[in-house]
This record gives C-alpha cells, sequence and structure tokens, in this order.
C-alpha cells in the first residue's frame, strides 16, 4: 500500500476552541476517504491545514511519505473547498483554459475532463448559465486538469438538490475507479456509506473511528427479546450468559448486546433450559447509523 498522506497528532486551536485535537490517521492510494462529522466537528479545519491554508497548532503531516516538500506535494493535488468561483461571462471551456495557462496544463485535458463531469454537451454556455450542480461539476473538471494523484472536495453535495446530489456522487465514483484517490468532508452518513470505502469519523476535533466503512458496523449485533411471564428471571438468566454484555429495555422489549457471536437457537435453548418461554426473539444487527450515533454521542 502506497501512503499519499499520513497525519499525526495534528491540532489546531483558534483561541479557546479545539477545533482539531490530536488528529493521526493515514490515506492510502486508490482508496475513497470521507471525513464524517457534525457542523464544527473540524472537518475543514483539518483539509485547511493539510492544504497549506490554515496553519497547524502542533503535530505534522505529510504528503507521500514526506519524500518531497509540501508545496511540491499539492502540485499532485487537486482540491475544491471553497464555493466554485468562474468568471460569469466565459464559458466553461474559456474558464478552464485559464486554469490550464495557470497549471501549466495542455488545452486537450479540457475536453476529456469535461466529457467526465458529463459538462461536454454545455461546454460553450457561459458559467453564469449553469446550476448549482453543474457549477459543482465544472470546478471537479477543473480540480482533475492535472490529473492528480488524490482529489480533495468538501462537503461536495451542499445545497444541491437529489438530482445533483445523485450526479455529484457518481462522478466521484468514477473518478475514484480510474485508480485516483480521494479525501471528502461530509456531515451526511448516507453520503459517506454510499461513496466511500473508509471513514474518519471525528467529533468536537477528536478522531472516534477510523477504518473501513463496514468497520463501523463490526459488532456481534443484539437480541430483541421478551417474555409473557416474569421479566426479572429473563434479565437475571441474561445477566449470567457469557455472551451478553448489557440488557436494556426499550419500549416492551428488552436488548440483549452480544461481546461474542451467539445463534437465536443458542440464546433459546439456553432460556428455555432455565425455565424462560420467551414471546419475542429477534437478532440485529445495528445500522451504520445506529453505530454513528453511539460513537457521537457517547465519546
Ligand atoms: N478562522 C476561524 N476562527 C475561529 N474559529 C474557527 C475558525 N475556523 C473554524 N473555527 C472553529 O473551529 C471549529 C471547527 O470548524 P470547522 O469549520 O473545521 O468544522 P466543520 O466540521 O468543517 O464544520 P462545517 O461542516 O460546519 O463546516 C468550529 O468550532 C469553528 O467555529
Amino acid at each position: 500500500m502506497e501512503t499519499i498522506l499520513s497525519l499525526k497528532n495534528l491540532d489546531k486551536k483558534f483561541g479557546s476552541v479545539h477545533a482539531v485535537n490530536n488528529l493521526s490517521f493515514d490515506i492510502e492510494k486508490g482508496n475513497v476517504y470521507g471525513i464524517l462529522g457534525p457542523n464544527g466537528s473540524g472537518k475543514s479545519t483539518t483539509l485547511g491545514i493539510i492544504l497549506n491554508v490554515v496553519n497547524k497548532t502542533s503535530g505534522s503531516f505529510s504528503w507521500f511519505d514526506g519524500s518531497i516538500s509540501t508545496h511540491e506535494a499539492l502540485k499532485r493535488v487537486g482540491a475544491i473547498i471553497e464555493r466554485p468561483n468562474f468568471y460569469p461571462y466565459m464559458t466553461a471551456v474559456q474558464n478552464l483554459k485559464l486554469i490550464c495557462k495557470i497549471k501549466d496544463v495542455p488545452y486537450n485535458k479540457i475536453d476529456e475532463k469535461l466529457k467526465l463531469v458529463n459538462l461536454f454537451e454545455r461546454k460553450d454556455s457561459k458559467f453564469k448559465t449553469y446550476s448549482l450542480g453543474m457549477k459543482q461539476r465544472l470546478a471537479i473538471a477543473s480540480a482533475l486538469l492535472n490529473d492528480p494523484e488524490i482529489l480533495i472536495l468538501d462537503e461536495p453535495t451542499n445545497g444541491l438538490d437529489p438530482q445533483g446530489i445523485h450526479e455529484i456522487r457518481k462522478i466521484i465514483k468514477e473518478i475514484a475507479s480510474t485508480g485516483t484517490t480521494i479525501l471528502l468532508a461530509s456531515h451526511l452518513l448516507d453520503e459517506v456509506e454510499k461513496v466511500c470505502t473508509h471513514v474518519v469519523v471525528i467529533r468536537n476535533g477528536i478522531k472516534l473511528y477510523a477504518g473501513p466503512v463496514n468497520g463501523i458496523t463490526a459488532t456481534n449485533g443484539y437480541f430483541e427479546l421478551n417474555v409473557d411471564s416474569d421479566a426479572k428471571l429473563l434479565v437475571s438468566a441474561l445477566e449470567k450468559h457469557p455472551s451478553i454484555s448489557d440488557i436494556k429495555q426499550e419500549d416492551d422489549k428488552f436488548i440483549a448486546t452480544l461481546e461474542n457471536e451467539l445463534s437465536a437457537t443458542e440464546i433459546n435453548n439456553y432460556l428455555f433450559k432455565n425455565g424462560i418461554v420467551l414471546s419475542h426473539l429477534v437478532k440485529r444487527m445495528p445500522s451504520l447509523e445506529q453505530q454513528f450515533l453511539t460513537l457521537t454521542n457517547n465519546n
């Protein structure tokens, strides 16, 4: 695995606000990473630091194994961290030609990138005639002009309608399928779930989880159960079972969280042997949303 970016104990304080708190994680080549957290959790500040537009307070980050300076490394990075800004009376192609000059990229990249973001048909329309979604797609095309190794996006679907959101997510997946590494910040769990392979969950600048998206749900699940008879007997039997770590009552049923793998048949047999006949038994896995809420609320 080739490491594109490595953050080590990164810290940022704005006066008394601890925006980024001892944050460490690695970005490996070819994956799609989401930094997921509620508003104000430090996502934009983190992106700002790694892109050299925000000064860190302490800690470190290194691009491409630290073999080159951040200034050189950023030439291999495409990023959109602010609202896209182009010349309103110029067409998409005219705007991109300007970017090509700044980035020293040949003009023949323009058509290729406009096709990738589905704007080729509208390439000669003035920027001011574009919808918000089209403006965002043009920004993506612009960030891709120099064939960056990693594309960084801050809340890429903010403010878009469902169709616009769908298009942007589809394009992000297409870009990823060509081998470009992607790092995006989002407060939307479903966005990260749909688009990303890996996620760093942060709250108040603190990392709560970093790893594969499906790793958040890597638990043994829980049982929902109930009895028509004496509930105390049920709770006491569950408490004695070595595979059950927690029991709580929710509405009209009991929730028994599993510490180890245990099947519904096994728990049913165990309880029956203890004189308990269940009126309700379901084994469930927590949804990503439940896990995310548990992570962000309890820490
Ligand atoms: N320039 C600044 N001066 C002072 N405080 C700041 C500054 N930039 C960010 N902050 C504070 O740092 C914290 C993290 O903000 P940041 O914008 O990084 O969060 P975020 O997760 O990107 O949130 P959002 O999704 O709302 O943009 C917030 O409490 C914010 O108010």
